[in-house]
């Protein structure tokens, strides 16, 4: 190991005692694994990896999701295992429909998620539905938050999203005019003002003043730090450490204090307000339904604590896919025209039951945004135990013969590389291409195609998929449909370079250290 990774270990705030600790367990742990190295053993890996990193600083390196996107078609199979950093054991990559579909709907419960991943969720919001493991705890879990989500309480609430809508475009507006001729706009920052805006209305019955107030600048800024560490090298090293030798979770390091910021400014800012103004005396009545007063009630009721209690101000993955359908439709003038001549003609604001049917290429466009961008490049999942898991798609083993399933072992880390799995030509054709007007064609052959929310897994699919999917499509619906009736999205020519840190992160090429930014010119129509 060379000077300058030690040089990296110290700027992450480890100090040079800790540094050489770890130093001693990485080749402990890079001997054992070596020595003890055979699970996976007929599954195809990919060249390139490196002693110190394995394959992970390829990952990390390329645009997110890409490393999986490439490995998968030069090995021409939809499993592989990479090299894991730090002398960590290979992780299994499934892009199998048959696996994936095993694990996500049936044995969920058997692969919870990894070990750096969960106290992430933990730092970032909280002991709350994300976090939780076990069929029971998670099923209690999930009822609670499920009925303020349904198809009813956001039929009742659109009224709330059109608020922050109206809001977001007066504001553009305003900007615009006021700006005179500086008509480059980071959509991240205003989408991000815009869907925690929506969040706090829906919700929490909260005013985030259009996502400009006091309260959500502390919010979105500690948000956007977190982002800037996490998308880092020094984020990368620290997440390799952390998964390599999960106790180090519990040191202050400047990146995870980073998340744990997020979450204090969220509950020592305004979690703890929210909750006085909606207590209710015990045994008190109500039909409210909405999140905030479901979880007080069950507060009060003794179901959560009031740790889980504060955890559910999350706004940012609808906020980047948002943001990436004003890049694509920017970048597409004509199919931009297109989806303004059909939102032009639908006059007021949007009903939920309208959003479901009366507007094909509004539906098209977000399915294929969600598709090519999903907030979630991969998931990460460790086994509790072993397990055969079924393939479609047999491997040939180096013997020569036909694999039709894959026996794995307890604390197997696998990866679903959803980026990937939601691009593959195998299935799309032009998988990389953004193309909405696939979803007004027929699919491609239904034994092909994945499940999940619209056969993509960007909400990830079964018992944990992600249970604010409708509430995430209404808004990205009514955004979207207020922004391109009043305004034209040009294309800067930049080149976006995706990053992760937690979630999908874009970067200018060239301007990594202005952290996520996502810039496109807007003209006021
Ligand atoms: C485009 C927007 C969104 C995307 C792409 C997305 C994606 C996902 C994915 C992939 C998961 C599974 C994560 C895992 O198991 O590791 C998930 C879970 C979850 N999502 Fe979303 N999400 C979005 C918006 C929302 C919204 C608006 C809410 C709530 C208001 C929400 C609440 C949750 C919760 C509570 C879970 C945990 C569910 C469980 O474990 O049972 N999401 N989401």
């Amino acid at each position: 190991m060379g000077i300058n990774h030690l040089a990296s270990y110290q700027t992450m705030g480890l100090g040079k005692e800790w540094s050489y600790t770890i130093l001693a367990c990485f080749a402990c742990a890079a001997f054992l694994t070596l020595w003890t190295r055979k699970p996976l053993k007929s599954i195809p890996m990919p060249n390139g990896a490196s002693v110190l990193w394995g394959h992970e600083k390829t990952v990390f390196d390329m645009s997110a999701g890409m490393a999986y996107a490439q490995w998968l078609k030069e090995l021409n199979t939809s499993v592989l295992k990479i090299r894991g950093a730090l002398g960590k054991p290979d992780l299994l990559v499934l892009a199998d429909p048959f696996a994936v579909t095993y694990i996500l709907q049936r044995r969920i419960y058997d692969y919870p998620h990894s070990e750096v991943v969960r106290p992430r969720i933990g730092r970032l919001l909280g002991k709350s539905l994300g976090w939780v493991e076990g069929e029971k705890e998670h099923k209690r879990m999930r009822q609670l938050v499920a009925a303020s989500l349904s198809p009813e309480a956001i039929r009742n609430s659109a009224y709330n999203v059109h608020a922050a809508a109206d809001t977001l475009q007066e504001r553009l507006e305003a900007h615009l005019a006021d700006k005179n001729g500086d008509n480059i706009i980071n959509t991240i920052d205003w989408t991000n003002q815009a869907t925690l805006d929506v969040i706090g209305r829906f919700a929490f019955t909260h005013d985030f003043g259009g996502g400009i107030n006091q309260e959500a600048i502390s919010i979105l800024g500690a948000w956007r730090n977190m982002a800037k560490v996490g998308i880092s090298r020094k984020g990368f090293l620290v997440l390799m450490v952390l998964r390599r030798f999960p106790f180090l979770n519990h040191l202050p390091l400047e990146a995870l204090m980073a998340q744990g910021n997020v979450r204090s400014t969220i509950r020592d800012g305004i979690a703890k307000e929210l909750i006085r103004r909606s207590q209710r005396l015990p045994g008190e009545s109500t039909d409210d339904n909405s999140l905030l007063s479901r979880l007080v009630s069950a507060h009060q009721a003794q179901l959560i604590s009031m740790d889980e209690l504060m955890d559910h101000v999350s706004s940012e993955t609808s906020s980047q896919t948002l943001g990436y359908a004003l890049w694509e439709l920017a970048k597409d003038p004509k199919r931009q025209s297109q989806l303004r001549e059909e939102c032009l003609a639908y006059s007021g604001h949007l009903s939920y039951d309208d959003s479901q049917t009366k507007l094909p290429y509004l539906d098209a466009v977000i399915r294929e945004v969600v598709r090519l961008h999903p907030a979630l490049a991969y998931m990460e999942r460790v086994s509790v135990k072993e397990d055969v898991l079924p393939i479609r798609h047999p491997l040939q083993a180096p013997d020569g013969q036909e694999l039709k399933n894959i026996k794995i072992s307890a604390g197997q880390t696998i990866v679903i590389p959803i980026h990937a799995i939601n691009r593959m030509d195998t299935i799309w054709g032009d998988g990389s291409v953004f193309r909405p007007e696939r979803w007004l064609e027929d699919l491609p052959a239904r034994d092909i195609l994945f499940s999940g929310w619209s056969n993509v897994l960007s909400f990830s699919d079964g018992p944990r998929n992600c249970v604010g999917t409708r509430l995430a499509l209404f808004q990205m619906k009514v955004l979207l449909m207020t922004l391109v009736r009043r305004f034209e999205f040009q294309d800067t020519g930049s080149v976006i370079i995706n990053k992760i840190a937690s979630s999908m992160q874009p970067t200018v090429q060239g301007k990594e250290e202005l952290g996520p930014y996502l810039p496109v010119a807007v003209v006021t129509l």
